[in-house]
């Protein structure tokens, strides 16, 4: 066993460095194997032997006199001990603790931000007690261990190409951070084997928990083979627009996703299927279609989030409108439209879905809106009222725009129009898509996602004059 503080944590290299700890020390640490109960005693026999020990470096290790902890003398045994007696053992580092360091400093700003400073004792002494401790194994030297073994299994299903981060990274940040909780038997998609697929067999494996790790179309595939099974599914978004995540109020950063996991608070949402398929967000008709077609792969690596205002855009300028018929139970509905959006759960980013301004996605029902722009600079004026509906909670009002709830919903367009289903394309018209309420356990943040308010820090020449003095708290 290696205290925290003695170790440096080289993710890429999937190694871990020992700093400063020389033959003797090792030859005197108390036996270690996975079946050792790592008590209180075996770890103030570990202290005694890393802190009773002052003999020279081992050169081995590569590393000049400064970049070496210095170790304290301390008394192991003392009854009052506390980490802080012998920082060097058990602080991390900037330097060798990067990862670690940088999710412990996110989860604190985060929680400071929400004002629940108890949280944050109770989490610091959580994260702390995981970090003291790391085992250099030639196998697997990324994984932080606990006195606790891991109580939980999930199975992680990870999409190594999603998104423009280093996946590399990504993975090794989302283990350090679950695995000290989850024994994590981890499934990475393929080009001939997706989500979707990967989810189905952990079903029927018995999983007790799926997370998924990817863009939408990963997100969406593993929440569409788990609606029904009442298996709870957990969110790490790592893709270009993150709109599952968002729509469904689950934090976007890979910390505070792996912390709504390790809450473990769970919340039953719709689900829908759409032409027998299941369906989490949205189905789009038109316009959506015809943007996400072309938003491709390599467009998305180079623009990101751009890429589909990009798409977008170039759509507004070829929009046709086409005969819309539209069916519920009570109604049969016909008109023209250039774009037919049917949501169960939408970010606001889905322009397009947010006729009603406001989704609620355990209401039971389906919401319907409807675009029907006559030229291309209505098209625009409709988009930009339907954003504003989304963010301002007040529905669309412009003649060219509709809304309507329903349970089950049957369209079909004059001539066939493209269908894409939860950011992927699916045929084309007709669709008949029908709620299924409650169909889906999804994992949820403790507190609920809160807007910000404003984000101004690190913008160029930045200044701010407030014009009343601000108001302290
Ligand atoms: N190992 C892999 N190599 C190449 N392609 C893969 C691999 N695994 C999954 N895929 C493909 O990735 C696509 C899903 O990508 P995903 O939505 O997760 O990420 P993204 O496209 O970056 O995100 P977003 O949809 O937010 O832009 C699927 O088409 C799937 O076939």
């Amino acid at each position: 066993m290696l205290p925290v503080g003695c170790s440096q944590i080289d993710y890429e290299a999937q190694k871990v460095f020992v700093l400063g700890v020389d033959r003797k020390q090792v030859e005197s640490l108390p036996a270690y194997n996975e079946q050792v109960e790592i008590d209180q005693e075996y770890e103030e026999n570990l202290r005694e032997a890393y802190l009773n020990v002052t003999s020279a470096i081992d050169s081995a290790v590569l590393l000049s006199e400064s970049q070496v902890p210095r170790i304290k003398q301390a008394d192991a045994r003392q009854a009052n001990y506390n980490y802080t007696q012998a920082a060097d053992l058990y602080e991390l580092s900037d330097r060798h603790h990067r990862v670690i360091k940088e999710y412990q400093d996110r989860l604190i700003a985060e929680h400071q931000t929400r004002q629940e400073k108890e949280v944050i004792d109770q989490l610091v002494t959580k994260n702390k007690s995981v970090e003291q401790l790391v085992v250099s194994s030639s196998t697997s030297s990324t994984q932080a261990t606990h006195k606790n073994k891991p109580t939980r299994c999930a199975c992680l299903i990870f999409n190594p190409v999603a998104g423009q981060s280093n996946s590399e990274q990504d993975l090794a940040t989302i283990t350090s951070l679950l695995e000290p909780e989850f024994d994590l038997d981890i499934r990475m998609t393929t080009p001939d084997k997706d989500a979707d697929e990967i989810a189905k067999e952990a079903v029927e494996q018995g999983a007790q928990i799926i997370i998924a790790s990817g863009g939408d179309g990963t997100l969406s595939a593993a929440a569409e083979a788990v609606v029904g099974t009442g298996i709870p599914l957990g969110v790490i978004s790592r893709g270009t627009a993150n709109a599952f995540a968002t729509a469904l109020g689950i934090p976007a950063t890979i910390p505070a996703a792996c912390q709504t996991i390790l809450d473990g608070k769970t919340r039953t949402v719709d689900a829908a299927y759409c032409n027998g398929r299941p369906m989490v967000l949205l189905a789009g008709i038109g316009f959506e279609a015809e943007t996400v077609k072309r938003a491709d792969r390599d467009v998305k690596n180079r623009f990101g989030m751009l890429a589909y205002v990009l798409a977008g855009i170039h759509e507004l300028r070829n929009l046709e409108s086409f005969e819309t018929r539209i069916e519920t139970e009570d109604k049969v509905i016909t008109l023209n439209a250039a774009a037919v959006t049917v949501a169960n759960a939408a970010p606001p980013t889905s322009v397009l879905a947010q006729g009603p301004a406001e989704l609620l996605v355990d209401d039971g029902l389906l919401d319907v809106t409807i675009v029907a722009p006559t030229n291309t600079i209505s098209a625009i004026a409709a988009a930009y009222n339907l954003l504003q509906s989304a963010y301002s909670g007040e529905v669309a009002d412009r003649p060219d725009t509709g809304f309507l709830r329903a349970r089950s919903i049957k369209i079909s367009t004059n001539p066939p129009q493209r269908v894409v289903v939860d950011g992927e394309l699916m045929g084309s018209t007709p669709i008949e898509v029908e709620c299924v309420p409650g169909g889906l356990t999804i994992i949820v943040p403790t507190v609920p996602e809160e807007l910000a308010e404003e984000k101004l820090d690190g913008l160029p020449n930045l200044q701010i004059k407030f014009k009343k003095p601000p108001v302290a708290n």
